[in-house]
């Protein structure tokens, strides 16, 4: 048996559009009015502003709804702060909420377009999410003309241009250093392309009812301690399946990345023709013979194996994916198990007998799924629902769903990680968490958060053999 269950934790919701409206109507039904709801969320975007940038000369810029409502308020809180202050409005207020607040702005509001001087602080309280249409081609190149003229661009619940719920840029939104949303995240703060334009991105609490979401973004994990009393076995046994001879390395990175991620014991199951090449290059990695999908079935059927993963630089070998599945023990599906089970999703789905998560990147997910339509965050969720298992579709942006409809974004990660066999260590981090007891869905998305803090601990210059390395300090800072 693996150690006492790890935990892991510090999932925080995203909410739609719908679901912010939802939340926000809960409150107002509560008694709480729209414009206080406004005034709070003004506020505290005003005061991070302030915590961000010293004092500057700031420019406003007012949408037509709720979006520009709070940068009336937002204007107000900085003047009365003592910034020198501008507001330039797209057109009149259109909601009740947003004239009161504009109301309260009793210095001049001067009319957005192509003659509007730049400033130092640029403010982006154009749309949030009501955002319905791309902005006209003129209004795109006004804001593109400041948002070049400022030093700093912030965005107020979202850069304008970006669509909340898939995180498309409708037309080419502001880049952003700072983005003030309120209650909770949207998708588009996480979700590519969008969330490259939101910079550092603050939640401000509005005192709106806790958001509950099938969707999370991934927190820091924590895992419970090791028992004094465990042993190499209880920490977690983990199989992975190599390739031939002349592609070695991927299961390799996988193994070494099992044992640093706190597997007690890590197998290699190499193709005889391949033993040399292996143990030239293993040392604490336990190499062992398998050839026959019969072989991997066996070693994996061991009582002690925990869990295996198959798939990366496998090449042909769809029986050994098969027999492997069969054992119904927890695998990580990678790389060319994808590429065996191409436009046979339903085939793979059969095959999947117990625990199992499967990792592609953009390429192989849409090898075995198809197109599927709808948002990242749609798509991975259908994959995971027609597989019956975990996916984590890999990216800047990683989503990771699971039949039951929990769905996560990682976005902690770095693009240093864009470097190949990168995904091979992935797979092995999982591969542990999943001999060491964790539910598919949390190892994925504890797996990804920790890669993704050893791909910002790398930094520039990161190969994927650097990353196991990294695990160790990543680990230590957990607690
Ligand atoms: N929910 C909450 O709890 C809280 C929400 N708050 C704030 O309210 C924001 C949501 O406000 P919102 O609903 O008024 O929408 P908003 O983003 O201002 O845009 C709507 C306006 O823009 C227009 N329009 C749309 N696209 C357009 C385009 N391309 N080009 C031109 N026009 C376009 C659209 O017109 P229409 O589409 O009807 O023609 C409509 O007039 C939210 O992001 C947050 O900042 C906070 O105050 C605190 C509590
Ligand atoms: N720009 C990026 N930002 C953050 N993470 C990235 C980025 N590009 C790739 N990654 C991560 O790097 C890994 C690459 O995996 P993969 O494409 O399978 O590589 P390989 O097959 O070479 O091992 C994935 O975990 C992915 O999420
Ligand atoms: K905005």
């Amino acid at each position: 048996m693996p150690d006492s269950s790890p935990l892991t934790g510090g999932h925080r919701p995203i909410v739609t559009a719908a679901e912010m409206r939802a939340l926000e109507a809960a409150a107002i039904a509560q008694g709480v009015s729209e414009f206080e709801l406004m005034a709070r969320a003004g506020h505290a975007a005003a005061r991070a502003i302030i915590a961000y940038a010293a004092p500057a000369d700031t420019l406003v810029l007012c949408g037509p709804g709720n979006n520009g409502g709070d940068g009336y308020v937002i204007a107000l809180a900085l003047a009365e702060a003592g910034w020198p202050v501008r507001v330039a409005a797209l057109a009149p207020s259109g909601t009740d909420t947003a004239r009161q607040a504009a109301e309260g702005w009793t210095g001049p509001v001067e009319t957005l377009d192509k003659a509007t001087a730049p400033a130092s602080l640029l403010v982006d309280a154009l749309f949030g999410i009501g955002l319905t249409r791309p902005l006209d081609g003129r209004l795109s190149a006004i804001l593109a003309r400041l948002g070049e003229g400022a030093g700093t661009r912030v965005a107020i619940d979202l850069p304008s241009g970006v669509a909340t719920d898939d995180g498309a840029c409708l037309s080419p939104p502001l880049a952003c250093d700072l983005c003030i949303s309120f209650g909770a995240a949207k998708p588009a703060h996480y979700l590519h392309p969008a969330a490259a334009h939101v910079g550092r991105l603050v939640i401000a609490p509005i005192g709106l009812a806790p958001a509950h979401s099938d969707l999370t973004v991934i927190g820091k994990p924590r895992f419970a301690a090791l028992d004094a009393d465990t042993h190499k076995y209880r920490r977690g046994h983990v199989l992975v399946v190599g390739g031939p001879a002349h592609a070695t390395g991927a299961a390799r990175l996988a193994a070494l990345a099992a044992q640093r991620a706190g597997a007690g014991y890590v197998t290699l199951l190499s193709p005889s023709a391949a033993l040399a090449a292996n143990a030239a290059q293993l040392t604490g990695v336990v190499l062992a013979e398998a050839d026959t999908p019969r072989d991997i079935a066996k070693a994996l059927a061991e009582p002690r194996a925990g869990a295996l993963v198959i798939g990366p630089a496998l090449g042909p070998e769809r029986h050994k994916v098969i027999a492997a599945l069969e054992v119904g023990k927890p695998v990580v599906l990678d790389a060319d198990v994808f590429t065996l089970f191409a436009n046979d999703a339903a085939g793979l789905a059969k095959l999947i007998a117990g625990p199992a998560v499967l990792t592609p990147h953009d390429g192989e997910f849409v090898r075995l799924f198809g197109d599927l339509p709808g948002s990242k965050v749609e798509r991975v969720c259908a994959a995971a629902a027609r597989i019956g298992a975990v996916v984590l579709l890999k990216g800047p942006d990683t989503v990771i769903a699971a039949p039951d409809g929990r769905a996560a974004i990682n976005a902690h990660a770095s693009s240093a990680l864009a470097t190949a066999g990168s995904g091979d260590v992935l797979a092995g981090i999982i591969g542990a968490l999943l001999a060491r007891g964790l539910d598919p869905f949390e190892a994925a998305c504890a797996g990804a958060w920790l890669h993704g803090d050893a791909g910002q601990r790398g930094g520039a210059g990161l190969i994927a053999e650097d990353l196991p390395g990294l695990l160790p300090a990543v680990l230590a800072d957990l607690a």
